[in-house]
This record gives C-alpha cells, structure tokens and sequence, in this order.
C-alpha cells in the first residue's frame, strides 16, 4: 500500500516565493517538505531578490517594516507564484489587499538568545563589554540588565552577526533562538533569555504563510488549499494574533521598543507585554490571561492583545517609549 494523501492533481507542483537569505531559503525549505510530507504535493522554491537584502542603509530610513515583505508580496500578487513564506515578526500589521495570512505553522522558540565569546552569560560579561544588536527593545532590554555595556548598532544576517563574535570585534551579539536553530548554528548560544523577563518581538519564531485572498476560499481539494490546511496550527495562529493586536494598537512599528508573548495553555491564553524606555531605565508591563474555546480563539486573542495594549497607554507607555 502507498501512503494516503489528499487528492492533488497528479503533476501539480506548488510555487513557493522566498527571499535569497540562508535564513529565509531555510525555513522556506523547511515548510515545502512538510507540505510535501503531508500532502504528497510536490514544490518549487523560487527565490526574489528585495531591496531590504541589497541595501546597507539602515532599516529604520528604508521605511522600517514591510521592506523584505513588499517584493515578496508582488511576486504573489502578479500569479508568479502561489505561496510564500514570511517570518511573521518581520510582517506589518496591516493586511496587504488581495492577500491572507493562508497558514500558521507550529512556533519554534520564541525567545532571544545571547551568544557570548567564551561561553559567557550576560552576567558574565565583564565591565564595558561590547555588545552588538540593532533592535530598539533589546538595546533597552540589554541596558535594563547591565548599563554598563557598550551597545554596538549591528546589521547583517544571522552569520554575518556571528562573525563579529568569532572575529573578536564585539564581545556578543542578541539573536532570536528561531533563526539561529533553523540555520543550525543555535551551538554559539551561551545563554536563552526567560520569556518572561525578556519578551521577543511579537511573532518571533513563528512563520506566515501568505497567499492571494481566493486561495483560502478555494474548496479543499485545492492544492494550495490543502497544503495550507496541512500546516496550520491554531495554537501558534492565536498566540501570534494576540502579540501583533498589541503592536497593531500601539501603533507600533518594527523599530518601537516592544517586546510581547502570548501562551495558549489549557485553555487559557495568557499574554504579556512590555514597552521599554530606550535607555532600559523605564518600562510598563501587563500580564492578562483569558479562558478560549476554539470557536473564539481567534477574535478574543485579537481582543486581549488590543485590550492589554491599551492597559499599557493607561500606564503611560506613549510618555516613556517613542512608538511609531
Ligand atoms: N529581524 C530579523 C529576523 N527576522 C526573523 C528572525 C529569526 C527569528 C524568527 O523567525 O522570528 C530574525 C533574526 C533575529 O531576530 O535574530
């Protein structure tokens, strides 16, 4: 007997869009042989070159968020294409017209890791060490914890980071888990932050999978359809709709100082979230928890991260963190 999979067309191969990045070509790879695993649905990585992975200027003066999205977006948008994959923390909150979020898969770890020189941990650092990363929450989160740093503004991939470590130009370097696991390099971990006291960026670790908007109507027989269905997660989709209702109702950009992460556990989806001042000296933070039934899910985790985002303007959080 042959396994079972749901009915494709014999001979369809589904288009995936990527970025060019180690990162993005790894965990694109990744989603295509899941599909394939549970589906039997062939698949094609095609790989967009976008002006965020040409470009030496700052993210902040390309315009922030969206930068490595938008070429992937009109990839899909002119039918080049039938799917693609985004890390969801680095997608806008804003939907893009003619587009869905068409499948959540399951998160990897969510959180920030150091990686040190020596094995060291961030207590271990010693007085002055230089400590690169170019995100505003961890610059605040790192000063939260040991003023005494100097902050070094890196970018660059995830290798590229690295580098600077095993060259001996900076003494560390903040990365999320996520991307370092997905390229196989999470051995230069010397110390995982606790969610807790140390929130990620909303989202982090976990991955979009965009299409056009007719895809997700399409009937389940559908190829894109079914590979969608395949991957998703509820759990993971919910999470990540409560962190980015915070962003979406703080009005928050990429480059705001924000850190949020939302757990569903027994039927109770708890959220924290904390906006920092950037000088780490300031924060308000809330934790709310809410019982979910699946029917609601998602409505009420969009409702909890909007409502906690507005706890958090009460706190005055728009006094201490510059936001947009
Ligand atoms: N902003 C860069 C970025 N976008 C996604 C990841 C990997 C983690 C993830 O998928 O959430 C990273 C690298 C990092 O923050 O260390």
């Amino acid at each position: 007997m042959t396994e079972q999979h749901s009915s494709a067309a014999p001979g369809t191969v589904l288009r995936i869009g990527t970025r060019g990045s180690a990162l993005a070509l790894a965990q694109t790879g990744d989603i295509a042989r899941a599909i394939t695993a549970a589906t039997g649905i062939e698949t094609v990585l095609i790989p967009v070159t976008t002006h965020g992975d040409v470009t030496r200027a700052s993210l902040a003066s390309l315009g922030g968020t969206g930068v490595f999205a938008s070429a992937l977006r009109d990839f899909l948008l002119a039918g080049e294409c039938d799917l693609v994959v985004h890390s969801m923390k680095d997608l806008p909150t804003a939907a893009a017209p003619g587009l869905a979020i068409g499948a959540v898969p399951e998160r990897a770890d969510a959180r920030d890791a150091l990686c040190a020189r020596d094995g060291l941990t961030l207590a271990e650092l010693p007085e002055g060490a230089r400590v690169g990363t170019g995100s505003p929450r961890r610059i605040a989160q790192l000063r939260r914890r040991r003023p005494d740093l100097e902050i070094v503004d890196i970018r660059g991939n995830i290798d590229t980071r690295l580098g600077f470590v095993s060259s001996g130009e900076l003494d560390a370097v903040v990365l999320a888990v996520a991307g370092l696991e997905r390229l196989g390099r999470d051995g230069a971990i010397t110390e995982r932050f606790e969610l807790s006291e140390w929130p990620p960026a909303p989202a982090q670790g976990a991955l979009a999978i965009e299409v056009r908007a007719e895809s997700v109507a399409a009937p389940v027989t559908d190829p894109i359809r079914a590979a969608l269905n395949a991957i998703e997660h509820p759990e993971t989709r919910a999470e990540a709709a409560a962190e980015r209702a915070v962003l979406a109702r703080l009005e928050a950009g990429c480059a705001a100082p924000i850190g949020a992460h939302a757990l569903l556990s027994g039927g109770t989806l708890a959220l924290h979230a904390a906006v920092y001042a950037p000088t780490g000296t300031d924060l308000r933070e809330r934790t709310e928890g809410v019982a979910v039934s699946a029917d609601t899910l998602l409505s009420v985790a969009a409702g909890l991260g909007s409502d906690l985002a507005d706890a958090l303007l009460a706190d005055g959080a728009a006094e201490i963190a510059p936001l947009t």
